[in-house]
C-alpha cells in the first residue's frame, strides 16, 4: 500500500488547476510502490481527449532538495528518447510544487505492465534500455552522491546490531562480516562513473510484450560505477524472488541485450562479481534495517532480507557466472 497522505477532491482538483493539462476527472490511489505516494489522475486533456498523469506526493525518504536532480534526470533521458516518464512542469515553469509541508509532481503515465517472472527475451530488452540509459545519462550536469554505497551499507548494518541481524536469522552477522570485510576490500575504484538508475527492480520496469515502455522511480539515481548499476539490476532480475533459484537464461539474456547497446570493459566484467555482491549487500543492508526498524502497524509491507542473504551467497560461490 503506498498512499501514505490523504488529499481531498478540492485540494487535487486545485492542484491539477496549476498545469496546462486540463480539469481533473479522477484521481486514484496506487497500491504499489513503498517509498512515496502515488495516485493515477485523469483529466479532461486540452484537446485531443483525455489524458492519463502520475502524481507523487514525496514522503520522508526522498531529499526534497535533490528534486531538482531526479526531476532533470527524468526531463535529459526523456529528451533523449528513453522510455522515461516526463516531468509536467507548473504554470510557473516549476517541476514541483507543496502541498502543506510535502513537496508534489506530476508526471508522464507510461503505458505497461512490471512483469513478475520475466522471459529471457523480457531481459534482453531490459538489459538494452540499462544500457541506452547509461549512454544517455552521461552528459546530464547534474551529478547526485550515492548515499547508499559501502559506507551506507555500514552504516545500516552497524544500526542493525549483531542481535538485530540473528533476530532475522541466526547466521546473518556473520555472513553480512565476512561479505562486508570481502566487499570492502575488493570494491573497485577505477571503473567508469556516469549517473545510473541504482534501483531497476521489475517493479521498476512498465513492458508492453518484449519491450521496455517504461522506466521508473528514479529516486535513488546517483553518480557511481556503470557496472555496480548492472549488477544491481542482475541481481533484481536473475533469481526467483527468494533469492533460491539462479536463472541462467535471464542472466546471459540480460548481459547480451546490455552488451548490444553498450559492451562491457574487460575491467568491468572481471569487476561484476564484486560488484554483484556489493548489490546484494545494498538490498540486504536496507532490508534488514527496515526490518528490525519499522514500527508493526506501518503500512507498508516489510521486504525480506534474506532474499538478498541468499543472492549474497549465490554470488559469493558462483564468481564464474558473468564468464569474466
Ligand atoms: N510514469 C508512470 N506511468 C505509469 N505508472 C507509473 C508511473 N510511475 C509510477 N507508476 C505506478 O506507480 C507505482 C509506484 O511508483 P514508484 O515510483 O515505484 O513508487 P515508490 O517510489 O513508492 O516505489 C508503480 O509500480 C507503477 O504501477
Ligand atoms: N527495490 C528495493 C526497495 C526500493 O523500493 P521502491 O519501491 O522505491 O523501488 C528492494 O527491493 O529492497
Amino acid at each position: 500500500m503506498a498512499v501514505y497522505t490523504q488529499l481531498g477532491a478540492e485540494a487535487l482538483a486545485a492542484l491539477i488547476g496549476e498545469f496546462s493539462v486540463g480539469e481533473l476527472v479522477s484521481a486514484k490511489g496506487i497500491a504499489e510502490g513503498v517509498s512515496n505516494s502515488n495516485w493515477l489522475i485523469e483529466t479532461t486533456g486540452t484537446g485531443s481527449g483525455p489524458k492519463r498523469f502520475i502524481l507523487t506526493m514525496f514522503e520522508g525518504r526522498t531529499e526534497v532538495a535533490e528534486l531538482p536532480f531526479f526531476l532533470g534526470l527524468l526531463d535529459h533521458l526523456a529528451d533523449k528518447k528513453c522510455p522515461v516518464p516526463r516531468t509536467i512542469h507548473d504554470r510557473t515553469g516549476a517541476s514541483f510544487r507543496w502541498i502543506d509541508d510535502k513537496a508534489v509532481t506530476l508526471i508522464e503515465f507510461l503505458p505497461g505492465v512490471s512483469v513478475s517472472e520475466p522471459t529471457a527475451a523480457q531481459a534482453r530488452s531490459v538489459g538494452a534500455a540499462l544500457a541506452g540509459l547509461h549512454l544517455a545519462a552521461a552528459d546530464f550536469p547534474q551529478s547526485r552522491a550515492n548515499d547508499l554505497s559501502l559506507a551506507g551499507w555500514r552504516g545500516l548494518i552497524d544500526g542493525c546490531g549483531a542481535e538485530g541481524l540473528a533476530s532475522i536469522d541466526p547466521a546473518l552477522a556473520g555472513l553480512v562480516a565476512r561479505e562486508m570485510a570481502v566487499i570492502e576490500a575488493e570494491w573497485p575504484t577505477d571503473l567508469p562513473r556516469s549517473i545510473i538508475h541504482a534501483d531497476l527492480f521489475p517493479d521498476n520496469v512498465l513492458m508492453l510484450g518484449e519491450s521496455v515502455t517504461g522506466l521508473i522511480d528514479f529516486y535513488f539515481s546517483c553518480h557511481d560505477i556503470i557496472a555496480y548499476d548492472v549488477a544491481v539490476t542482475h541481481a533484481a532480475w536473475c533469481f526467483s524472488g527468494d533469492g533460491r533459484v539462479f536463472h541462467s537464461d535471464i542472466s546471459e539474456a540480460l548481459l547480451a541485450g546490455y552488451e548490444s547497446v553498450r559492451p562491457l570493459s574487460y575491467a568491468e566484467i572481471a569487476a561484476l562479481p564484486v560488484l554483484a555482491r556489493g548489490a546484494a549487500m545494498r538490498f540486504l543492508s536496507t532490508r534488514a534495517y527496515d526490518w528490525i526498524n519499522t514500527p508493526p502497524d506501518a503500512l507498508v509491507v516489510k521486504k525480506d532480507p534474506m532474499a538478498f542473504a541468499r543472492r549474497l551467497q549465490f554470488y559469493a560461490a558462483n564468481p564464474g557466472v558473468f564468464g569474466a
